[in-house]
Formats: C-alpha cells, sequence, structure tokens
C-alpha cells in the first residue's frame, strides 16, 4: 500500500467493497498516545492505521539529507519538489520509504524531531501532503483506516464519521515520551516536547476539540484503557450511525 508523493493516484486500486474505507480520525500533541493507540485500535478493529506525522518526519530527514535549512520555507520547497515518499497502511508491517531508502527508525531520531515543526509549517507542503492522505486512505482495500495526527479531524477528514481528540496532561505526556528515550536527559525531553508543541499549535489547534469531536483524555488511564476508551468512542458513534 504504497503511493509516490509526487505522481498523481494513477496506480491507486478502489477498495474491495466499492466503498471507501470508514475513516477513525484521531488528532492530539506530541506524547498523548495517539500513534501506539491509534495502531492497537486498528489492530482489534481490522482496519488500516495511518501515521500522517511520518509525512512530515520524513521531508525533515529528506531535508536534512540536503544539508536544507528546515526553518526557511523556499529552502524545503525546494527540496519536496524530489520527494519520493511510501507509507504502509498495515498496522501489523509499518514502514516508511524516501525513495529507496527505510527511514521507518530514522525519522524518529531526535534531529529529525527538532526540525520536523519547520518543514510542517510551509502551507503548500500540508496541502500537498494532505491530497496525499486522503488518495491513500479513499484508495485503501481496507474496511476501514484509523488516521491520526495534529488535523486530521479539522482539515483532513473533517467529516469522518469518528472524530476523536487523544489528549493527556503535559507532564504525563513529557513522562511517557522520555521512558522510551532511555539514553535521553528527561529535562530535554520535555522541554524538547513542549517547544514542538508550542511551535507546532502556531499552524493547527490540537488541544481543543472541534464542534463534534470526542475527547479522550487518558492522563489517568493505562494503556489498555486508552484503547479500550478510543474502541467505545468508536462503537458508539459507529451504533448510533448504523441505528443500533
Ligand atoms: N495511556 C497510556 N498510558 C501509558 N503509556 C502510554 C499511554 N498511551 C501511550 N503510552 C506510551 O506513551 C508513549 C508515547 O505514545 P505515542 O503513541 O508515541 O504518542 P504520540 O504518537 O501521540 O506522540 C509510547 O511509549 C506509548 O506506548
Ligand atoms: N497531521 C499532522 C501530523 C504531524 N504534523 C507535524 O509532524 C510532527 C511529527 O508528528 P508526530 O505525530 O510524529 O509527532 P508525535 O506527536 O508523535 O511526537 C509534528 O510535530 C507536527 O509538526 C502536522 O503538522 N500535522
Amino acid at each position: 500500500m504504497t503511493e509516490p508523493l509526487t505522481k498523481p493516484a494513477a496506480g491507486s486500486t478502489p477498495s474491495a467493497s466499492g466503498t471507501a474505507p470508514v475513516v477513525v480520525a484521531i488528532d492530539g500533541p506530541a506524547g498523548s498516545g495517539k500513534s501506539s493507540v491509534s495502531k492497537a485500535a486498528a489492530l482489534r478493529l481490522g482496519y488500516g492505521f495511518l501515521d500522517t506525522g511520518a509525512a512530515y518526519r520524513a521531508l525533515a530527514w529528506h531535508a536534512l539529507a540536503h544539508g536544507a535549512d528546515t526553518s526557511d520555507a523556499t529552502a524545503v520547497l525546494e527540496v519536496f519538489g524530489d520527494f519520493d515518499y511510501a507509507i504502509s497502511l498495515d498496522a501489523r508491517d509499518r514502514w516508511v520509504r524516501v525513495g529507496e531508502v527505510d527511514v521507518t527508525a530514522a525519522i524518529r531520531e531526535p534531529r529529525v524531531t527538532d526540525a520536523v515543526s519547520g518543514v510542517a509549517r510551509v502551507a503548500s507542503v500540508r496541502h500537498a501532503v494532505n491530497e496525499l492522505f486522503r488518495r491513500l486512505v479513499a484508495s485503501a482495500a481496507l474496511p476501514g483506516v484509523v488516521v491520526e495526527g495534529r488535523d486530521i479531524t479539522t482539515v483532513v477528514f473533517p467529516d469522518a464519521p469518528v472524530r476523536i481528540l487523544l489528549t493527556a496532561a503535559p507532564e504525563v505526556r513529557a513522562a511517557r515520551r522520555s521512558a522510551e528515550l532511555t539514553d535521553h536527559d528527561a529535562a530535554k525531553v520535555a522541554a524538547a516536547l513542549h517547544q514542538r508543541d508550542a511551535a507546532d499549535s502556531t499552524v493547527v489547534d490540537f488541544l481543543t476539540a472541534a464542534p463534534g469531536v470526542e475527547v479522550v483524555d487518558s492522563t489517568h488511564l493505562d494503556f489498555e484503557q486508552t484503547v479500550d476508551a478510543v474502541l467505545s468512542v468508536v462503537d458508539n458513534t459507529m451504533g448510533a450511525r448504523d441505528g443500533r
């Protein structure tokens, strides 16, 4: 399930049933659990999973590989011209590629994380990747796709049947992220996360739920409880939609 960013959707295949996949849209700030919880929810639902942040991270990786200044929109647009991006929607087999290079692990490196808000600020980049996300989902031969990011409930799929804002207290999010990066100073990880939230929130409001968006606050929930809370929103929303 891949699609190059720079080419039209000519190679895309319609969904097996001929109907578009159900979209479960999940937004939230860094460290709220979007990626891990969405992936677990997708596996339980038998849906695909699209991590939209991976596209911005891969572009930041690509820009750094070209020695481009990621805070300069013109320089970002220049490297975006040959950004050949592909991602798996299979929650059991996740990978991200730029050209022939598998960047699945590299895009999680702190140097990429530090650069990503710069490339995500460029409006025409956002427009192009949002189109890609919609094409990827529309052409997936899957019953549904859990799509997570910062602006999925508001910009990318504002009409999704299920829309959730996954949140948690800032100190809890910082602690979760620093637990992942054991070889890094916890205070530095927390400062970097808050700085990125601040930069990202100048572009998209992912801290307030838009009308119709359900909030799942995982501050006092463990991982499994958070997945259950998300699945119960999916169940209730789809049940109400189907008249159950
Ligand atoms: N409810 C939770 N309780 C404890 N840990 C959690 C919970 N939700 C997520 N995590 C952990 O927190 C870390 C950050 O989650 P992640 O999915 O990467 O967040 P995001 O994609 O929002 O940045 C991961 O190690 C994940 O396993
Ligand atoms: N839909 C999205 C997803 C990510 N992003 C950007 O991409 C970066 C990385 O996203 P991510 O989801 O991997 O970040 P985490 O929240 O997982 O740390 C964010 O810091 C945003 O700058 C965005 O602008 N819009």
